[in-house]
């Protein structure tokens, strides 16, 4: 790469003598100086083949730099959110996220990739063609300085602006993504509401305000498209008014002349590409600012200290003096002063009226938030002293609304189990949760695949139990694990609960909620 990079240079340089021979070769043939003409020939195909195959060679290297630096940056973009607290979550919507992982890390790596260099190679070729100008004749210089100064003053104003509309045509974007996707994952209860229509116009009211901006930016590019060409012709103009002057005067020869031209010609051309990359570097910019600020967040507290890991876990858990506000709604306290205390093998119920912060209190104890007020003990330890992987992974979690991953059953149940499993302990925990007879009906059994039609809600939520359960957890947390259950399922599912309160050899500490 760095070899190829430093003759892709060389011949850069090489190809800023070109205007220089193609003038020589042109008057060489008019002075009948058959040898300079035929070596200007020799040199000029030589530089168009070299010139062909460095930019074929550049442009693949780069595309293929681009794509391994998209996945990078999507890796690293996705290991920084799924480490961020669970209250970030709660500010973020998910369809903007996936967008910031999707286009705008395709934005960033154009950044990176191809504008840098193409930025380099144009400004390489602009400074030689200046110099080159300079050694044929500095007024003429001059006036061709001038118009790249109007051109590049036009273009900070327009440049600015396109920042702006870029970072907003990202927003937008993100906003209409989060719509679509909310609508398409909730499309049953559209269709039960009949609000298709609504969502439609929830959608279009996205689009418009991003077609808004895409307009305003459009019409922007070609007001600075109308300046550049008018500059650029104007440059023509004044060549041929002051070179021909210059001519007249006897200040400039004929062939000076027409390097001065076809320099020019080059200086424009490489400051317009320089100008059109820098625009398009902007606008990657402005739609990367948020990539990069998502990616420069530092991992949530829990995961950067080392907790203690305790022999093993008993379960004795204790709230003192609890108090709790959600980050998102400070001025609405959920827990105040809660004390509570749960021994090791105790199975208890917590049961309150709907929004009293039931589910609250297990965030809690699984560290998804941290208490403002008060301190939590396990096993007499603060909770924030124990290593977090190793508590969550003694604890078993069924909640109320059971997620089921796009795997095959089998995956689902030994979900995040710390421990080696075998097919028999998958069944095993199937019959805990009276899940193994619905599995193996299924067209696979247990390599069914789960998708979102499949299974029942009572079903998914005893796929949810028997994941607990394959953990063998010293703290077990059902958290309404029977509210989608049919009345039999529930009567074993209680069954269950009951087994576990008399079953005096495997100890554990059970809430119910
Ligand atoms: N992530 C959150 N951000 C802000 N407020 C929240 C969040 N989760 C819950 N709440 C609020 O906290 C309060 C307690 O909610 P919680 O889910 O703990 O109640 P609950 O007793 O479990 O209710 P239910 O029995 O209906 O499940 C509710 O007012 C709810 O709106």
């Amino acid at each position: 790469m760095a070899y190829l990079s430093r003759s892709c240079f060389l011949n850069n340089c090489r190809e800023i003598s070109m205007p220089s021979i193609l003038a020589a070769s042109i008057f060489s043939a008019q002075r009948g100086e058959t040898m300079v003409f035929s070596w200007s020939l020799r040199f000029l195909f030589t530089l168009c083949v070299t010139s062909g195959i460095c930019s074929g060679l550049r442009s693949g290297c780069f595309s293929i730099a681009n794509i391994i630096v998209v996945k990078r940056l999507r890796g690293r973009l996705y290991y920084a959110l799924v480490f961020q607290d669970i209250s970030f979550f709660d500010a973020e919507a998910v369809g903007v996220l996936t967008s910031r992982l999707g286009a705008d890390c395709q934005q960033l790596s154009y950044v990176i990739g191809n504008n840098i260099h193409l930025i380099l190679r144009n400004s390489l070729q602009g400074t030689g063609a200046l110099v080159n100008l300079l050694t044929l004749s500095w007024p003429l210089t001059l006036s061709a300085l001038v118009i790249c100064f109007i051109l590049s003053t036009i273009f900070l104003v327009y440049g600015q602006y396109q920042k702006k509309a870029a970072r907003l045509t990202q927003e937008f974007n993100a906003h209409a993504n989060d719509v679509a996707q909310e609508s398409l994952y909730q499309i049953r209860t559209v269709r039960a509401y009949g609000t298709e229509q609504k969502e439609i116009g929830r959608y279009k009211e996205w689009l418009e305000k991003l077609a808004f901006v895409s307009i305003r930016e459009s019409v922007a590019y070609e007001l600075w498209n109308m300046s550049f060409t008018t500059l650029y012709r104007s440059t023509q103009v004044i060549a041929v008014l002051l070179g021909g002057m210059s001519i007249m005067t006897g200040y400039v020869s004929v062939e000076q002349l027409t390097k001065y031209v076809l320099y020019c010609e080059w200086l424009i051309y490489a400051t317009w590409r320089l100008v059109d990359n820098l625009s398009s570097l902007l606008q990657s910019i402005g739609a990367s600012e948020r990539v990069v600020q998502l990616m420069d967040l530092l991992p949530s507290n829990q995961f950067l200290s080392k907790g203690v890991k305790l022999p093993r876990l008993m379960g004795n858990i204790q709230f003192v003096n609890v108090s709790f506000h959600y980050p998102s709604r400070v001025t609405v306290p959920i827990l105040d002063h809660l004390c509570l205390n749960v021994k090791a093998n105790e199975v208890i119920a917590i049961v309150g009226l709907s929004g009293s912060g039931k589910s609250t209190l297990v965030n809690l104890l699984l560290r998804l938030y941290e208490p403002t007020n008060g301190q939590i003990y396990i096993d007499g330890f603060p909770l924030t002293e124990l290593d977090i992987s190793w508590l969550r992974e003694n604890i078993g979690f069924v909640g109320q609304e059971p997620y089921l991953f796009h795997m095959d059953i089998k995956s689902n149940i030994s979900y995040g189990c710390p421990k080696d499993i075998t097919d028999e302990d998958v069944e095993w925990a199937a019959k805990q949760a009276h899940a193994h007879e619905f599995i193996s009906s299924l067209p696979h059994g247990y390599e069914t695949l789960v998708d979102d039609d499949l299974l029942s809600g009572g079903q998914k939520q005893r796929i949810a139990i028997a994941r607990a359960m394959l953990r063998d957890p010293a703290v077990l947390i059902l958290d309404e694990a029977t509210s989608a259950l049919d009345s039999e399922s529930e009567h074993y599912v209680k069954g269950i609960l009951h087994a576990l309160r008399n079953d005096n050899i495997t100890k554990r500490t059970v809430i119910v909620i």
